[in-house]
């Protein structure tokens, strides 16, 4: 074993084609290392080291990915085979998007901008987010679009953890910011439910039809890939917003007054 290289690495780089839960335990390695909880920008959102302005920033970047959420799962219902399937998917863009005479996560979202400050439309326009948010959002989409239905449902797999960062988020954010409510905070309560239920299909799904190495080492990649999508939007947030505060030209500026709170 190389000591240089993490667990999952060595793990899951094989030639040999892995058992489901040899390959479940891989995918949970990759969670362990790479997923976004670990980024120092969440530590300080959770541990109310930001200001309102840094918070403006997280929120209104973020809405940028939340929108793409059902925009990337209707490209990949669309090349479903099967009924069930696009069934099950269906309720996922219904979450984000909403049904009739219920609000969805998008919309939610927007409660969330407005609660620390923002303007709803201003951040639907999406014009003033940073490049880094745009393009690996937007990655994300190309992605789910253009590999195999497999590779895609599996990197919806970065909601096996999500639960754990949004309690840790949600409980911190409302212990450290005396300005942040519940009702600010309320798309995350959903969310508790929806992404196991989520993740719990996604995953019997890749278990099920990773049956070779390569389509095995497919999935890992796009697991990896998908913990990169979320890892750059918070690199670009702490560069912007955090240190060394390169905010590209033309992206949000937090104002004076949002800053000092
Ligand atoms: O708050 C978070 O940290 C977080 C992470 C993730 C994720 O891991 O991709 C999602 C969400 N939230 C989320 O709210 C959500 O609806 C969602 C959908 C997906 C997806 O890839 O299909 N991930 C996530």
């Amino acid at each position: 074993m190389d000591c240089r290289r993490g667990w999952s690495e060595d793990f899951t780089m094989t030639e040999t084609l892995l058992t489901p839960d040899e390959l479940e335990a891989g995918l949970r390695a990759i969670g362990r290392e790479r997923y976004h909880n670990l980024h120092p920008f969440h530590r300080l959102l959770h541990s109310g080291k930001l200001n309102r302005g840094q918070i403006q920033a997280w929120a209104l970047n973020r809405y940028y990915y939340q929108a793409a959420i059902p925009v990337k799962d209707s490209f990949l219902m669309a090349r479903l085979p099967t009924r069930e399937l696009r069934r099950e998917w269906r309720r996922r863009i219904e979450d984000h998007d909403g049904r009739p005479g219920e609000a969805g996560g998008i919309e939610r979202w927007l409660k969330l901008v407005e609660g620390v400050g923002l303007d709803a439309a201003m951040v639907e326009r999406a014009d003033l987010i940073l490049p880094e948010t745009r393009f690996a959002v937007d990655a994300y989409i190309h992605f789910v679009r253009d590999r195999s239905v497999l590779e895609a449902v599996a990197s919806s797999l970065t909601e096996l953890f999500s639960p754990t960062i949004i309690s840790e988020r949600v409980s911190g954010m409302l212990a450290n910011y005396d300005w942040i409510t519940q009702d600010t905070l309320a798309y995350f309560t959903p969310r508790l439910t929806q992404a196991p239920k989520d993740s719990d299909f996604a995953l019997a799904y890749v278990r099920e039809h990773a049956d070779t190495v390569e389509k095995q080492q497919a999935v890992l990649a796009a697991l990896r890939f998908k913990c990169d999508v979320l890892w750059s939007q918070l690199n670009g947030l702490y560069l912007a917003y955090v240190a060394p505060g390169l905010i590209p030209p033309g992206a949000f500026e937090p104002s004076l007054e949002e800053v000092l709170a």
